[in-house]
């Protein structure tokens, strides 16, 4: 489990904010790896063992891994166990339902003793609401991180309808944030929104939020920064596809660990830049 204390301990000690999504899809990895018992978690191996010391959090999608069936479930069991302790685990599994369902999309997560998965932190939906959402939150020392404004173009549809106290994205981010506090509650925010971080963060001024968007949805790590960075840093930026895919061929570990050593880089800059490190 990493605590906040221990997410900032890691940040200023890897010089890194940086989290690897393992979006892994068994059409998009090299051929060569096809012959191993578990393709996937193989993969997923090489993946973590090349940039482990480049990034402070892993993320796999679980759409990756259900869409495989049991055989996935497995690889995604496998890949969980394989993850680094000093790194944030996050399953993205935007989840969120009636508490009682929720009591069970917790338990299939965080409750290693069943499912053999322990993530640290999970993505949750706010669209049902608080009793949707605090079952994840009775797991001690586990991470409950919240969509709020997405990096996808769908989320004028919703998360930018007028509430009558702003956005309905903002009222998410006020709203959840009286049910626990920064040292709990992440948000989800898409890097290909970075204007608006500087209004994201009168409501949320503690809070990490995940970043995905950089890399393969075009969003700018620079801009992140400079509009959402806090004196604790606050960020974990996501990259999947422009790190997992940067090859598909035998060197695709070595290409994975230069497209992460370079979002390092830039990472450590602006940590330096901050003040920081
Ligand atoms: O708003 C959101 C929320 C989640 N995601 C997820 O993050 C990664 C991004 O992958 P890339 O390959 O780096 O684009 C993926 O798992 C998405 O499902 C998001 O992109 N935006």
């Amino acid at each position: 489990m990493l605590s906040r204390e221990k997410l900032i301990d890691q940040i200023k000690l890897k010089r890194s904010f940086l989290c690897v999504g393992l979006d892994t899809d068994v059409d998009k990895i090299p051929d060569f790896l096809k012959s191993y018992p578990d393709p996937v978690l193989e993969f997923n191996r090489r993946i973590i063992d090349a940039t482990q010391d480049l990034c402070i959090a892993y993320k796999p999608n679980a759409a990756f891994y259900e869409a495989m069936g049991i055989k996935g479930l497995q690889s995604l069991i496998d890949t969980y166990k394989y993850l680094p302790k000093d790194c944030l685990s996050i399953i993205d599994a935007k989840r969120g339902d009636i508490g009682n369902t929720s009591d069970n999309y917790a338990k299939a997560f965080f409750n290693e003793e069943t499912t053999g998965m322990g993530f640290d932190a999970i993505t949750v939906t706010p669209y049902m609401g608080n009793d949707s959402v605090t079952p994840y939150l009775k797991y001690d020392g586990k991470w409950v991180i919240i969509l709020a404004l997405t990096s996808s173009v769908g989320s004028k549809d919703f998360q930018y309808l007028e509430t009558g106290n702003g956005f309905l994205y903002e009222t998410v981010i006020q709203k959840a944030n009286t049910w626990a506090g920064a040292d709990r509650l992440m948000f989800v925010v898409g890097a290909t929104k970075s204007t608006e971080f500087t209004n994201i963060r009168k409501y949320a001024p503690d809070n990490f939020l995940l970043v995905p968007g950089v890399g393969a949805q075009g969003g700018s790590l620079e801009e992140v920064c400079k509009y959402g960075m806090t004196p604790d840093c606050g960020l974990i930026v996501n990259a999947s596809r422009s790190i997992i895919y940067a090859s598909n061929g035998e060197d695709f570990a070595e290409a994975a660990r230069a497209e992460a050593l370079s979002l390092q880089k830039q990472m450590e800059a602006e940590l330096q830049k901050a003040g920081i490190i």
